[in-house]
């Protein structure tokens, strides 16, 4: 892979006790890149992006975004442009408009740019009514397509996405996926839809060995994988693990 790292993942571990789950698991995305994640159930997936977000201590390794470490960073920063896209339904108090208007509060997500938030609902297939609905009414898909859009709208450099479309019927699984594309993040994509990566395109990265494997037949058609100036390299702004925490909470 040519061009320079957006993020370079080195030597990953992470383990419980003795017990080793992600083995030195090594990568580089670069800005619009897509790299799906497969696996067993169970072999390590949802860690290693909860790992990547700098939610979870690592047990050896080493991330860079744009060749800067979190601990340089601030992991604050670090989590506004590596974004964790959670896999369970999420449940903040409040309504989605309040929770998105929250996260804009945080420290390091001010002053930097934003997406078009109800046009993302739009094409995500929802009602705009749905910002304003506590998360408590919304259904599992209606829940998991307003945070992605929210998270998409927070603009991060690289969305850690876990299992984006489960609770999605096709249809909708099929706008998302267009919604990510488009959307001008390197995407980190766990997945058990064998098609999904097919359609979108991308690479695949498989647990627990680290196999990769290039989709030449299907690759992204989306922009050129250069540095996006809407995304700042060297973001001053931003990105918080208060959005994450606030969503993993
Ligand atoms: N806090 C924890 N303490 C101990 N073991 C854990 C903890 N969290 C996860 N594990 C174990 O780590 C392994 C990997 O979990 P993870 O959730 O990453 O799997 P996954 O590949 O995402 O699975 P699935 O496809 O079912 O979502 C599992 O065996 C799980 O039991």
């Amino acid at each position: 892979m040519s061009g320079a790292a957006l993020l370079e993942v080195q030597g990953l571990r992470r383990s419980f006790g003795d017990r080793a789950i992600i083995h030195e698991v090594s990568f580089r995305v670069r800005y619009g890149d897509i790299l799906f994640v497969k696996g067993a159930s169970g072999v390590g997936k949802s860690l290693l992006l909860r790992a990547l977000a700098h939610l979870d201590p690592i047990q050896g390794g080493k991330t860079l975004l744009n060749g800067v470490p979190p601990e340089q960073l601030g992991v604050p920063k670090w989590r506004t442009q590596v974004t964790y896209v959670p896999q369970a339904r999420v449940q903040p108090k409040g309504t989605p408009s309040e929770f998105y208007f929250t996260a804009q509060q945080f420290a390091a997500q001010r002053g930097r740019p934003r997406g078009d938030l109800p046009a993302l609902i739009h094409e995500l297939g929802l009602e705009q009514g749905v910002l304003n609905q506590p998360w408590t009414e919304l259904s599992g898909g209606q829940s998991q397509r307003v945070i992605l859009a929210i998270c998409v709208a927070l603009k991060p450099s690289v969305l850690l996405l876990d299992e984006p479309t489960s609770a999605l019927d096709h249809e909708s699984a099929l706008r998302a996926e267009r919604v990510l594309k488009a959307c001008g993040a390197a995407l980190i994509w766990v997945t058990h839809d064998d098609a999904q990566p097919e359609r979108v395109g991308g690479r695949i990265i498989t647990l627990p060995l680290g196999t990769m494997t290039e989709i030449e037949a299907v690759r992204s058609t989306g922009p050129p994988a250069l540095e996006n100036p809407a995304h700042g390299a060297a973001p001053d702004g931003p990105l918080v693990g208060a959005l994450t925490e606030v969503v993993v909470q």
